[in-house]
């Protein structure tokens, strides 16, 4: 049986506002979607990578992970959907039959920790269906409403929105990829998602999330502040000072 990593990289980088895909974008020397790959095959625990790609641009990203000798396993490449979950679930379609776990990391957090991945591995391997990583929540979290029924969007004015609740912060986590799932219950979760994405227009944020849905358990395992991820340009500096560090 083998562990399958999906990479996503299929994302615009609207955020980021670069005039290339975010996945493709330069992190000391190298595209994000590089740092990413190289950290999963350096873990020893990823038998095989499937990349979701930007439009068009499947053959020349599944070329460049697949012949970097720092990345040396198999690569396959597809072109993902218009959401990260529609993404994912066309790389999914792709896994070979002996994949029995599956791992979904994200290009947009380049710096992951071969001994984050292994960790998350682990834990599935132990016999936790869905695994993720996950860091406590420095900041003191509010849960808003719009103050006004007009307010369509939120954050529109000093005065948009009323504080509805506090949760506790010591049961918070900032979640984090890879996240980690048993081949048959992430398969089953993205068709449940599927149906419910087509129903209401919403696309899930991550792949636990899901599992969430199915009503079934999802774990978590000590992150790794490394394993941040990539949104606007401050995040690719603060990683660039990291890679530095890190080399
Ligand atoms: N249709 C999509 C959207 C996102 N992703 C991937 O999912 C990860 C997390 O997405 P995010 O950081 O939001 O990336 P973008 O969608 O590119 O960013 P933005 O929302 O700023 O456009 C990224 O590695 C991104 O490439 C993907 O494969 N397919
Ligand atoms: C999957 C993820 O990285 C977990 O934190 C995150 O949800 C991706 O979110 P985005 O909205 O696609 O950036």
């Amino acid at each position: 049986m083998t562990t399958l990593a999906i990479l996503t990289a299929a994302g615009s980088g609207t955020r980021l506002g670069r005039d290339l895909p975010k996945a493709l974008v330069d992190l000391a020397g190298f595209p994000l979607v590089l740092h990413a790959a190289r950290r999963l095959a350096a873990s020893g625990v990823v038998d095989s990578l499937v990349v979701t790609c930007p439009p068009g641009l499947a053959v020349e990203v599944g070329e460049l992970v697949a012949h970097d000798p720092q990345v040396g396993l198999p690569v396959r490449a597809v072109e993902g959907g218009s959401t990260r979950q529609a993404s994912v679930a066309a790389g999914l379609r792709l896994a070979a039959a002996d994949v029995d776990v599956v791992l979904v990391h994200d290009a947009a957090r380049p710096l992951a920790p071969p001994g984050l991945v292994r960790r998350v591995v682990a834990a599935v391997r132990q016999g936790h269906a869905a695994v993720v990583p996950g860091l406590p929540v420095v900041d003191t979290v509010k849960r808003v409403v719009p103050t006004s029924p007009d307010t369509v969007t939120r954050a529109e004015g000093p005065l948009a929105e009323r504080v509805v609740e506090t949760p506790d912060r010591g049961l918070l986590r900032a979640v984090q990829t890879p996240q980690g799932f048993d081949r048959p219950v992430l398969v089953r979760a993205h068709e449940d998602g599927a149906r419910r994405a087509d129903a209401e227009h919403l696309a899930a944020t991550d792949d636990a999330g899901l599992v969430e849905a199915l009503g079934l358990p999802v774990h978590v395992v000590a992150g790794d502040d490394a394993a941040m991820k990539i949104t606007t340009e401050r995040d690719l500096l603060v990683a660039g000072l990291l890679a530095e560090e890190e080399s």
